[in-house]
Parts: structure tokens; C-alpha cells; sequence
């Protein structure tokens, strides 16, 4: 069985972070390994702590997940600060970890700090570099690029300037876009859009988590990056289209619709 590693933050409501990351892997016939980097509490409406785990105990999982059931692809999702980034990537390094998908996440969709303001420059300088692909949205990558996006042009430009500072492949989440949720990756210097038609769905609480967890799911199936996008696009697309509607804000995703692992 493959076994995949996410490392990111809870999400006590179960649409995002490592239940969202635990449910896609789980539904890939994966084994899902978590450590986890901080406590939220949030649901479907909102945010209302946040609880780090100490860089100390970071180190802890890593080495107790490492050191026994070394995972064939890891996800990096909520990493909450500085220090914990630092302890991260040094471990990382240590066991020569390789496919990393790097969701660098920054706020949540209602709106909440998820990282730290000083330590963007530290997930730019100690973790991208050591990740297969990041998936930025669109107001990540507007803050990793220092420019405003609004249209598909400016993805294209924000792509672009991204590779000028890391190797790796670049997928730019559309899911902001007001008029599609196109995605458009840059991987070895070919630029592919994946067109989505925006799905009738105002529950997509957890869309990024359960995308880039899918994304290294695919790849821990040996599946090419363009592949492993293709079809994580296409789980969350069955899971938007099945329609859960849960809480009074926007909703979780349905993992249960009749996804077959291939
Ligand atoms: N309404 C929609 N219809 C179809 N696909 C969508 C829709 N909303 C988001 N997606 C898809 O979901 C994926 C995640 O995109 P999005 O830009 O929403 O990420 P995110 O902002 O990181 O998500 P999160 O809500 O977890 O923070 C993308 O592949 C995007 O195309
Ligand atoms: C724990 C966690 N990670 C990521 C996100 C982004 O969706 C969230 N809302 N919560």
C-alpha cells in the first residue's frame, strides 16, 4: 500500500487541513499519515483560534513517522510559523524526503491568518525549494509575486515570475477567478491550462487541502505532475458536484461520491 504524509493544521469542522487531507487519502486506497503543526479551531463560518504545536514536537512526529513507515509522497499544508517551517524543512532534509506538494497556505477562505506575516519569507526561502510542485491560490500567489491578479493574463504573468526563483513545478489555483476556476500549472517551462467551468457549489471549504492531497496521492501512484493534477481536478470536481451542504457557512466537500482510485 502507498503511504502518503500530511503535514499540516487541524481543522476541528473536518472540511479542511488534516481531516480533509486523512478523507482524499483514504479514499485513494492510501495509507495517511499526519503530523500535525497547529490546533484550529473553525468551522464552516469562521476561524477562532489557533493552537501551535511547538517546533520541538513538529520534530517529534517527523522523526517517529520517518525513522518507521517512510511515506512515498508528503503534503505540506497550514505551517503556521517561522520556527515550525525551520524544523520542518531541516527534517526533511535529514531523511531525503522527496514529492513534496507544497499547498502554501497563507489565510483561510473566511478570511483568518493561517501563517504568520514575517514567516512568508521563510517558507520562500527554506520550503519551496525543497517541494515537486506548489499550488498557490490566487491571493497567495499575489503575495508570493507582489502583484494583483485578476485576470488569466496576470496568472500567466504570476507563473512566470515564480519560476524565476524556483525549479519546481507551479500550479495556480483558479478557484478565486470570478468567472471560471481554471487552474494553469508551469512545469518544465510548458505552461497547460486546466479549464473548469465554475461547479453551482458555495461549499468549497477544504478545495485546496483535498486538491494538493490528491495531487500527491496521484504521484505516489507513480502518475506524471500533469497527470496527478488531472485527475485530482477531477475528485474534487465529484466531490463538489455531490453536493453536501453542511453548516451555515461555506460547507466541507462530499468525499463520499463514486470516486474509483485507479
Ligand atoms: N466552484 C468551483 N467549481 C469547480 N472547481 C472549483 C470551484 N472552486 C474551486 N474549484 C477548484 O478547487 C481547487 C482549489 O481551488 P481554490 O482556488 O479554491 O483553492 P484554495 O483557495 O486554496 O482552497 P481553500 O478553500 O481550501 O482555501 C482548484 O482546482 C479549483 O479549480
Ligand atoms: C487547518 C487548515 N488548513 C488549511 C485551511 C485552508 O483551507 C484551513 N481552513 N484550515
Amino acid at each position: 500500500m502507498k503511504k502518503v504524509l500530511s503535514i499540516a493544521g487541524s481543522d476541528c469542522s473536518g472540511g479542511a487541513g488534516i481531516q480533509a487531507d486523512i478523507k482524499t487519502i483514504t479514499m485513494h486506497n492510501m495509507y495517511a499519515m499526519t503530523v500535525i503543526t497547529a490546533l484550529t479551531a473553525q468551522n464552516t463560518t469562521g476561524v477562532s483560534g489557533v493552537l501551535e504545536v511547538t517546533p520541538k514536537f513538529v520534530a517529534n512526529q517527523m522523526d517517529m513517522v520517518f525513522t518507521d513507515i517512510v511515506p512515498d509522497t508528503i503534503k505540506i499544508g497550514m505551517v503556521s510559523n517561522e520556527d515550525i517551517i525551520a524544523v520542518i524543512s531541516e527534517k526533511l532534509i535529514e531523511y531525503k524526503a522527496k514529492n513534496i506538494v507544497l499547498d502554501p497556505v497563507m489565510v483561510s477562505t473566511s478570511g483568518s491568518k493561517l501563517l504568520e506575516d514575517g514567516a512568508v519569507n521563510k517558507l520562500v526561502t527554506d520550503l519551496i525549494p525543497l517541494a515537486t510542485v506548489i499550488t498557490p491560490n490566487i491571493p497567495e500567489a499575489e503575495i508570493l509575486t507582489g502583484f494583483s491578479i485578476k485576470t488569466k493574463e496576470d496568472m500567466e504573468k504570476a507563473v512566470i515570475k515564480l519560476s524565476k526563483n524556483y525549479s519546481g513545478a507551479i500550479l495556480i489555483k483558479g478557484g478565486h477567478l470570478d468567472d471560471s476556476s481554471d487552474d494553469l500549472l508551469l512545469a518544465e517551462d510548458k505552461i497547460h491550462w486546466f479549464p473548469q467551468i465554475n461547479i453551482d457549489n458555495p461549499n468549497t471549504h477544504g478545495t485546496g487541502c483535498t486538491l494538493s492531497s490528491a495531487i500527491a496521492c496521484n504521484l505516489a501512484a507513480d502518475k506524471n505532475i500533469k497527470e496527478s493534477i488531472e485527475i485530482a481536478k477531477a475528485y474534487i470536481t465529484g466531490a463538489l458536484k455531490a453536493n453536501l451542504n453542511l453548516g451555515k457557512g461555506s460547507g466541507p466537500l462530499n468525499h463520499c461520491w463514486n470516486f474509483i482510485s485507479k
